[in-house]
């Protein structure tokens, strides 16, 4: 049996915020991963040459001040998301140019305009830290964002364009996820000063997706790995978490180790398959249960050169029907090479797509580049995918969306410590949840949580 003051389980981006912090605050801390790498849902895939480009979680934008902080304090630079040029819209065969983040689609903008005016109001009324308390929280809960969409438009077309945008946000559609829970979501595309906006949420220039980190956002959680020099234990996925007076015992298939306190840093509803003794209590194993991910892969091509500049593109578009990809994104490195494009395949596209032969899904993500940037799209270089679904110790992405009733059921018991147990991860923050900057928010709070509770 191994002792330490705090055992931190997962090591993400939540997980080794916490250890960062409990260790600069003089506590023993070993962090246990389950995969045989730091960072979680943040993975850079290495283009050779010294090059990576990120197969994860890689944007990070304006009041995301805590990872951008974080990133600073280990060394990582940001860069700017690339976006000289014009966008393009890929609708019914034809594609536009366009310049800003909403596409140019004449009978959908006037219903999404007043739904997006709709949203921010209403993101307003909602208590960050308690949502369940909102106004109108039992109604708003019992009916999905979906039908909340089709309430408050006259035609499709806001919607179609609401689930583009969601496909890569929720992994999934307005229709999985509680109209509470959206509000609540986009309310926390901000920080204590800042209310969130939909508009921070999808915009690049002054949005979520403004920055990204040179090296790599993996390059985070690696640099806080070097710091922690030794304590973090690889290979290590934790089986069992068992309280008993003052002490918590966390097994792992070879090993055990018994600390005063344990964070629990993993998604929540890979932390309801740990087993718990006692049980965890059934309201928090039922929440985390519910909390389930979407379905998100990432698909990128390499190019010698991001050719698409050239022709006064920015590499970035959206596809509305028929194509496997919702939307696509200049992902090369800072100084341009090699060219990568990548595009977003989630939710119900990823359902239809992730079981069709590799082949015809390159070939089909291929052809919907060379729609919007041309033919050159269709000779990459090299092509390769990211699903998240098929990770082990994720098992979808990018975050956990929670349907209808959850938040006014089971929402109170989110982050309630159970005994010695404190939880972190992207899903326990009030800001930008499910995001990268959420993680290291958690992690904070946890972190502070240990320290009060000792
Ligand atoms: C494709 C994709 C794109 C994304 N894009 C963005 C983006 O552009 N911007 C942004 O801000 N966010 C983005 N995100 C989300 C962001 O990556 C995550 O919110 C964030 O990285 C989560 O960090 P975390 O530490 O909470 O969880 P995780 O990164 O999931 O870390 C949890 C860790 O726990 C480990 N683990 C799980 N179970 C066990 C166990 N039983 N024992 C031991 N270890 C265990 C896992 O291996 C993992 O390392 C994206 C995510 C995906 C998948």
């Amino acid at each position: 049996m191994r002792r330490s003051d705090v055992v931190v389980v997962g090591a993400g981006l939540a997980g080794l915020t916490a250890a960062r912090e409990l260790t600069a605050a003089g506590r023993d801390v070993v962090v246990l991963e389950a995969r045989d790498r730091v960072g979680g849902r943040t993975l850079n895939h290495d283009l050779g040459d010294g090059k990576v480009v990120e197969a994860g979680g890689q944007f990070a934008g304006p009041t995301q001040d805590h990872v951008l902080a974080l990133a600073k304090q280990v060394g990582v630079e940001t860069f700017p998301a690339y976006t000289q040029g014009a966008s393009v819209y890929v609708h019914g065969g034809r594609a536009r140019r366009y310049r800003g983040d909403i596409p140019p689609d004449p009978l959908a903008l006037p219903d999404l305009g007043i739904a997006m005016r709709r949203i921010n109001q209403l993101a307003r009324k909602i208590p960050l830290d308690a949502p369940w308390r909102a106004p109108k929280a039992r109604a708003w809960d019992s009916v999905t964002f979906e039908s909340w969409i089709r309430h408050t438009t006259a035609g499709s077309g806001a919607l179609d364009l609401v689930n583009v945008l969601l496909g890569s946000a929720f992994g999934g559609s307005a229709a999985d996820a509680s109209l509470l829970y959206s509000l609540w979501y986009i309310a926390g595309f901000g920080n204590e000063t800042t209310p969130g906006t939909v508009e921070r949420g999808i915009g690049v220039t002054g949005g979520a997706q403004e920055f990204r980190f040179t090296g790599g956002s993996q390059l985070i959680s690696q640099r806080i790995g070097d710091e922690l020099d030794g304590r973090v234990v690889l290979g290590t996925p934790v089986r069992a978490i068992e309280q008993d007076g003052d002490r918590v015992t966390v097994r792992s298939d070879e090993d055990t180790w018994s600390a005063r306190h344990v964070v629990v840093a993993v998604p929540p509803a890979l932390a309801a398959r740990i087993s718990w003794r006692p049980l965890l209590p059934p309201q928090q194993d039922a929440l985390f249960s519910r909390m389930a991910f979407g379905a998100l892969m990432k698909c990128e091509a390499v190019y010698p050169e991001p050719f698409w500049r050239a022709d006064g593109l920015n590499g970035q578009a959206v596809f509305r029907h028929g194509s496997p990809i919702c939307s696509m994104f200049d992902n090369s490195p800072p100084d341009g090479e090699p060219g990568v494009l990548m595009g977003f395949l989630g939710g119900p596209q990823w359902h239809t797509w992730a079981t069709r032969p590799p082949r015809e899904r390159r070939a089909a993500v291929l052809r919907a580049f060379a729609a919007a940037v041309g033919k050159p799209a269709l000779q990459p270089v090299a092509y390769f995918e990211q699903d998240w679904v098929g990770e082990e110790w994720t098992r979808g992405g990018p975050t956990s969306v929670p349907g209808t009733g959850v938040l006014t059921e089971l929402g109170p018991w989110r982050d309630r410590p159970f005994g010695r147990v404190h939880w972190a991860g992207a899903e326990h923050s009030d800001h930008w949840n499910g995001y990268m900057d959420g993680a290291v928010r958690s992690g904070e709070t946890a972190a502070r949580a240990v320290l009060g509770h000792e």
